[in-house]
């Protein structure tokens, strides 16, 4: 579904991505691990198109999109929760749910006319407290809010694929729970996951496969208890 062929990515003038290359199947969840600064975000922003790439492709749908802008990407049925959640922070959280839906109308039509599933459903599915803030603006949600927001944004989408950077960061464990069942249900209603993520304990846990990034490249790709039982890749999390 998702093919990254060799990326390199800078920030500036800094070289941040070295050769990346990663696939995503249909639906997997597969997790990016690596320790803070490893290349993670700057990954999935060159997936979604905010950073461009200076070489290497990628594709979906075995369709080149290495040139094309992030929405033209979301019009493919890429889903993005960012680390920081974009949410509009002036918008009602229903405002921001409604962006998504209407995009979610082309996502659909370019499945070649096929049902579009109940995006509320499925987004409210997955947390229902969302529904309670409808009317509530983006600047007054907590961190965890704003995150089910992000997420059940991306869901309105009605993606093929659903990126998520840190999605579970800063939330108390107990909440992490809840997060980690909402992949499980995303996974269930067929779409693909790859999630970026810096606790290797969590990525294992959820993780179908799992490809783990240092300084920029990738250092190790293959199941999760490999990952674990893989002495660079500890080391390389732990810093
Ligand atoms: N705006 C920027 N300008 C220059 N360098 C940046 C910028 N943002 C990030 N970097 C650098 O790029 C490298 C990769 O950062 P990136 O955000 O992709 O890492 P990450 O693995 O997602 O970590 P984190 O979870 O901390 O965001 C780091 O060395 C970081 O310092």
């Amino acid at each position: 579904m998702l093919a990254v062929e060799g990326i390199d990515t800078y920030r500036g003038p800094a070289h941040i991505l070295n050769g990346v290359s990663l696939h995503v199947d249909r639906q997997e969840v597969v997790c990016l691990v690596g320790r803070n600064g490893a290349g993670k975000t700057t990954t999935i922003e060159s997936i979604m198109g905010f950073l461009p790439v200076r070489s290497g492709r990628i594709l979906f749908h075995d369709e080149d999109m290495t040139t094309l802008p992030p929405h033209e990407r979301a019009k493919r049925g890429i889903g993005y929760s960012p680390e920081d959640c974009g949410v509009f922070p002036d918008l009602s959280v229903g405002e921001n749910l409604m962006i998504s839906r209407w995009l979610g109308d082309t996502v659909a039509r370019r499945r070649n006319g096929g049902p579009r599933p109940d995006a509320e459903a499925q987004a409210f599915g997955l947390f229902p407290e969302v529904r309670n803030l409808l009317q509530r603006r983006g600047l007054h949600l907590s961190g965890g809010q704003r995150k089910m927001v992000a997420i059940a944004r991306a869901i309105m989408l009605s993606p093929a694929l659903l990126l998520l950077d840190e999605a579970f960061e800063g939330l108390a464990p107990v909440v992490v729970n809840r997060f980690a069942e909402a992949v499980m249900k995303i996974k269930a209603m067929g779409v693909s996951i790859l999630m970026a993520e810096s606790h290797l304990g969590a990525a294992t846990r959820i993780g179908d496969r799992l490809y783990a990034i240092d300084r920029g490249e990738i250092i190790f790709h293959g199941p999760p208890q490999a990952a674990l039982a893989d002495e660079k890749v500890v080391k390389a999390l732990r810093g």
